[in-house]
Parts: C-alpha cells; sequence; structure tokens
C-alpha cells in the first residue's frame, strides 16, 4: 500500500502537489490522472524520494522510500523511460541496479524475456525507440519483484500489442494482490485498465473513487433497448413516457434511446407488456468525458479547441461518437 498523509510540494509559488491525503490500496490497479501539470509526476517523484516533500508524508508499506532497506524488492518504478545512459546496454544497466539491491543476475535475463527485449539487451539503450525504453524501464520496475509498482506514462511510445501487454502486466500484478499505480493521459486505455481512479487538479485532490462510481456518478440514468416489432417498439415507448421524468427517441435502427429509466427498469417493464427485446443496456458515460467534465476547471494549459462532446459507450461495450443517436 502507498500512504499520503497531507503531502504538499511547493517549487516557488507553485503549489505542484497541495495537501493530498490518500492510500493507493493493494490488489487494484489505481489509475492517476490529472492535465499537465496537475502534480502526478511529483507526487510519483516524492513517492520514490526523489524530491522531498514541502510538507506531509509519502509512505511504502508504512515507511518513507529512504528508509527501504533493499528498494527494488519493496517498490518498482518507471518514471523516466529515457532517463539511462546512452552508451549502456539494457542489460548493463539493469545488471547494475540488480547488484546495487543483491538481486541475483539471472533475474535480469528473466525480466529482459519477460519485456521482450531479450534480443535488444546489448544493444546500447540510445539506440532503443522510446516503447523499447519503456519495456526496459519496465523491466527495471519488475527486477525486485515488489509488491508495489509506480509506473508514469507506461504505455507512452507502446505499439498496440505493447499496450495490450502492460494492461494484462499490471492487471495480473494487481490480481497476485500487489499494489499498482500508473499515470496515463489515454483515457480509453486507462477505462480499460483501472479499478480505481484518483483525479488530482492543479495539485489537489478531486477524486479518489472506484471507476464504476466515477463512471456512473457522471451519466444520468439512461439506456438503450433495442426493440425489433415496430408496433411493440412504439407501445413500449408510449408506455415508458406515461410516466413523469422520461424522455424516449427512437435511433435510426430499431432502438429506443430512454433518458430517466435504466436498463433494469426498462427490462421488467418490457417483460410486463411481453415486448420482445433483442438488446439492452444501460449508457454510460465514457471515462474520458466524465474527466473532461471534472477537470475542465483545472486544466492549466489548455487549447483553443478542446471538444468536450459526449462520448458514450453502453454496457454491452458498443462505443459511439457523439451525435449518432446519443443523449447528452
Ligand atoms: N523542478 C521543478 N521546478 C519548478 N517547478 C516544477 C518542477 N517540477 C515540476 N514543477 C511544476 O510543478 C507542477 C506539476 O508538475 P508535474 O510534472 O508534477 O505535473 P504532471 O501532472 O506530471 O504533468 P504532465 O501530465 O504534463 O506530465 C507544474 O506546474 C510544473 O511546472
Amino acid at each position: 500500500m502507498i500512504t499520503l498523509r497531507g503531502l504538499t510540494k511547493r517549487y516557488g509559488v507553485t503549489h505542484a502537489v497541495d495537501d493530498l491525503t490518500l492510500d493507493v490500496r493493494a490488489g487494484l490497479v489505481t489509475g492517476f490522472l490529472g492535465p499537465n501539470g496537475a502534480g502526478k509526476s511529483t507526487t510519483m517523484r516524492m513517492i520514490l524520494g526523489l524530491d522531498h516533500p514541502t510538507r506531509g508524508r509519502a509512505l511504502i508499506a508504512g515507511r518513507p522510500y529512504a528508509a527501504l532497506r533493499r528498494p527494488l524488492c519493496a517498490v518498482g518504478a518507471m518514471l523516466d523511460a529515457r532517463a539511462i545512459h546512452p552508451a549502456r546496454s539494457g542489460r548493463a544497466h539493469l545488471v547494475a541496479q540488480a547488484r546495487a539491491n543483491g538481486i541475483p543476475v539471472r533475474r535480469v535475463d528473466e525480466v529482459l524475456e519477460l519485456v521482450g527485449l531479450a534480443k535488444a539487451a546489448r544493444r546500447p539503450a540510445g539506440t532503443y525507440s522510446l516503447g523499447m525504453s519503456g519495456r526496459l524501464g519496465v523491466a527495471g520496475a519488475l527486477l525486485g519483484d515488489p509488491p508495489v509498482l509506480v509506473l508514469d506514462e507506461p504505455v507512452n511510445g507502446l505499439d498496440p500489442d505493447g499496450v495490450r501487454w502492460i494492461r494484462r502486466l499490471v492487471r495480473d500484478r494487481a490480481a497476485e494482490g500487489r499494489t499498482v499505480f500508473l499515470s496515463s493521459h489515454l483515457m480509453s486505455e486507462m477505462q480499460l485498465t483501472a479499478d480505481h481512479l484518483v483525479v488530482i487538479g492543479r495539485g489537489r485532490l478531486l477524486r479518489d473513487t472506484s471507476m464504476t462510481d466515477f463512471l456512473a456518478a457522471a451519466s444520468p440514468v439512461s439506456a438503450r433497448a433495442s426493440v425489433p416489432d415496430p408496433e411493440e417498439r412504439a407501445a413500449l415507448a408510449r408506455r415508458l413516457m406515461a410516466a413523469g421524468g422520461v424522455s424516449v427517441e427512437t435511433s435510426e435502427s430499431d432502438e429506443l434511446i430512454v433518458e430517466g429509466r435504466s436498463a433494469a427498469e426498462i427490462g421488467d417493464l418490457a417483460h410486463h407488456c411481453g415486448v420482445r427485446l433483442h438488446g439492452l443496456g444501460d449508457v454510460r458515460v465514457s471515462l474520458e468525458q466524465a474527466y473532461m467534465d471534472l477537470t475542465a476547471r483545472s486544466v492549466e494549459y489548455a487549447t483553443g479547441g478542446t471538444d468536450t462532446s459526449a462520448v458514450r459507450s453502453t454496457d454491452t461495450g458498443t462505443a459511439r461518437a457523439a451525435g449518432k443517436g446519443e443523449r447528452r
């Protein structure tokens, strides 16, 4: 577990991190989100003892990083994938880390194999692509088989296969009961990977919540029902609208888009009326949309054309772009 208590970092007049108090729990993948300059890297650096808090504490399994006897065996981290001496081979870089932490050198070859870098292991790290540097960074994080992983933008530069690999890797680690804390600006990937979210803006905590609750809180109660028979569709729409606080639209296909009723409620009503359904699902906003709505006021480096139009998905997994029969 990672424990932050009143964690604060000021650089001159900049409050990079402002009074963060939270626990990053074991057994979950916790996504760390926030706009550029929100304080994510600074927080991670303080967890890893690379920056001193102005105030407050960051603890790993109850101890500050500096008090860990074999740090790589307590926490594995990747903060800056490119921060490697360019003339050193990937393997030599890992061997040096292993020796400093009392880790057998055979473990270096194991992790190089695990991250898919075995063939390039003896090449100078300066010749690695961004994705290869990322893989080497992850190899370093895994070296001590630690119970805690802290990864800053681990999917940066990875190809689609690499992105899926990282997703599986961190989910497997969490399933083993380890603590995984990772940042990313790729919301669609984060939605697939994280169980829990910590969102910060301008250094302050905005949300510390499960993915499910975060998305549910951002979504109005709304659902889509696919009703193949036109008469039954019209009848179900009438029944739904007979109650107050419900709006129903028909999409181009055979779907009813219902705001104000959940999929469960529509399913019960359809069953009661003998209406045949081919599909039914709650409509949820995407993580991207929920995040954009939450952080709109915390974005420090906004571009003029930030598009906050809704991108929603149903629980059945269908992602649709805004405007195609979407409720907003
Ligand atoms: N060494 C430093 N000296 C002065 N200011 C700093 C320093 N490091 C970070 N900052 C400032 O602290 C704030 C938080 O930066 P940080 O890098 O932690 O944000 P971030 O959330 O990781 O951003 P990004 O998503 O762009 O990586 C920013 O305003 C940044 O300019």
